[in-house]
């Protein structure tokens, strides 16, 4: 049962887990086991892994697969994907495989443009506020210079301030509305420490300034942080091709299965509980690769569902159609992800997933990731409107069923067998194994 602790955060490692070990695992040496299980053998890699983050007892694998045989621009990749979920990463591959034959995908960064806000409250005359800030926005930027100079060196940097009156949504709210260049960085804690430099030249100027009569009160900083609604820092991948050649589903003429992928979107777009589990699957593809190279999966999810709903309804994060006989399917979606800081350059496995990718440039890598959503969307509409989503989900699901059962390799092997032309489900799973142990015990 939990119970308070204070100073947890000063014991040791081992310390934390005696009393993780005391107070929550039901059998204290094998959850022990466990944890110490995960850790690396060696210490220093430990080490490095344990400071990542606070309070760490152990390493949580996810594993890292490989989506090869993706033609972007013309020049082939293998995406590596750290996902949890069966089925993701064969998709992948299968639609890599797919639009490797019908020319491939095709990418354009649209927009690199990152936003941090200084929020805050004024209680003056608005006109007064608009002629101090025009006053002092140089000012503004100038005070930032120390922590810019060698991001302007790259050629990045604040590209400028516009002060928003906000007062209609939120009585004396305004914000100083910054955007930015990080170039190869996805920039949070680059932008974060500008915001708070700018927040504070602000008040302190706004202090001196002759229009302000009064106190401290007129002008009341609440917060500075980046937006992680990125409109501006946006990727476009696409595929096309003639609808006679999507010729590969048996029960379906090119035709009529170019129709339903259209139809399919045109429902996400009209139906938002749809809409949410069709870019969920967008963002199994999308997350797989963003975790792969050790950016924030939190700030993309969340930039991405804040741009889906961008028109007022929450709607489809990719859009297809059909025009003069040609198919085409695009998706189009903000990315703030980085190539350089964070823990790229950390995580040795994230270092060899940027390997992998040739080590891209963070425009590269926004292109790449959206290439991956696109792909999943398709490989999941693809089974969706043919063959049901069940049948190659199951096929890649088994081996988790047959491990939950405890299942022998011998067991595993006779199942794929047994299971090439039948429907999987679960309950089927078990019933079949139960029948197996039965014989072979008798
Ligand atoms: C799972 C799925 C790929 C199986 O398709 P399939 O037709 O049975 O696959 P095939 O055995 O014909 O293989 C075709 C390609 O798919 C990929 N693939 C299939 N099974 C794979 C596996 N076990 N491991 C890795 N890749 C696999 C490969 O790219 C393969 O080509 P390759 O043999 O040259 O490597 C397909 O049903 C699918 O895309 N389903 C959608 C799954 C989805 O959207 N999942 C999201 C979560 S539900
Ligand atoms: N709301 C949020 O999304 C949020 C808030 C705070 C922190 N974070 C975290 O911040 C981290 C990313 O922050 P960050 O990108 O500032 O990383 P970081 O703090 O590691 O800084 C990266 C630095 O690399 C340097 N750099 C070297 N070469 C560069 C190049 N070619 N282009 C650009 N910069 C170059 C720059 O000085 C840059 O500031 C992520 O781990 C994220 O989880 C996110
Ligand atoms: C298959 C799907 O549900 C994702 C499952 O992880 C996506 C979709 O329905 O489009």
């Amino acid at each position: 049962m939990a119970i308070p602790v204070n100073g947890f955060s000063k014991l040791t490692k081992d310390q934390k887990i005696e009393w993780l070990a005391k107070n929550h695992f039901i059998n204290k040496e094998e959850g022990k086991t466990i944890v110490a299980q995960y850790w690396n053998s060696d210490a220093k890699l430990q080490l490095l892994h344990d400071e990542f983050i606070e309070n760490t007892i152990s390493n949580f694998y996810l594993p890292l697969g490989i989506a090869p045989n993706f033609l972007i621009n013309g020049k082939y990749h293998t995406i590596p994907m750290a996902i949890e979920e069966s089925s993701v990463v064969a998709a992948a591959g299968k639609a890599a495989k797919y639009w490797q034959q019908r020319g491939g995908f095709k990418t354009e960064v649209l927009g690199t443009e990152k936003i941090g806000q200084v929020h805050f409250m004024f209680y003056g005359d608005n006109s007064k506020l608009e002629t101090f800030f025009s006053e002092i926005k140089s000012k503004l930027i100038a005070s930032t210079n120390d922590i810019t100079e060698n991001m302007r060196k790259r050629g990045g940097g604040i590209t400028d301030i516009t002060l928003r009156n906000k007062a209609s949504k939120l009585n004396s709210y305004y914000q100083l509305h910054c955007t930015f260049e990080t170039l190869d960085a996805m920039g949070a804690n680059f932008i974060n420490s500008c915001l708070e430099r700018i927040a504070k030249t602000f008040k302190e100027e706004a202090q001196h300034f002759s229009l302000f009569t009064t106190e401290e009160k007129d002008l009341e900083i609440v917060m500075s942080i980046l937006s992680n609604y990125v409109p501006n820092c946006i990727v476009k991948a696409s595929v096309s091709c003639k609808v006679e050649d999507l010729n590969e589903d048996k029960n379906l003429t090119p035709k009529a299965f170019a129709e339903k992928i259209v139809r399919a979107v045109a429902i996400a777009n009209a139906e938002p509980h749809r809409a949410v589990t069709h870019n969920k699957g967008i963002m199994n593809g999308i997350d797989a690769v963003v975790l792969a190279t050790g950016n924030d999966f939190r700030a993309i999810e969340a930039g991405a569902h804040a741009y889906a709903a961008k028109s007022g309804s929450y709607k489809s994060l990719t859009h297809a159609e059909i025009e003069n006989g040609i198919f085409k399917f695009w998706i189009e979606i903000p990315l703030a992800i980085g190539t350089v800081g964070g823990l790229t350059s950390l995580h040795p496995l994230v270092k060899l997933s940027l390997e992998i990718l040739e080590k891209p440039s963070a425009e590269e890598l926004m292109q790449i990731i959206a290439v991956a959503g696109l792909a999943q969307n398709f490989a999941a509409l693809r089974s969706l409107v043919t063959d049901g989503i069940q049948k190659g989900h199951m096929k890649m699901h088994l081996m988790n069923i047959l491990n939950q059962l405890g299942a022998t390799a011998k067991e595993k092997e006779y199942f794929v067998t047994y299971y090439k032309d039948k429907t999987i489900t679960h309950s089927g799973v078990i019933s079949a194994f139960n029948s197996l142990r039965e014989k072979d015990a008798s």
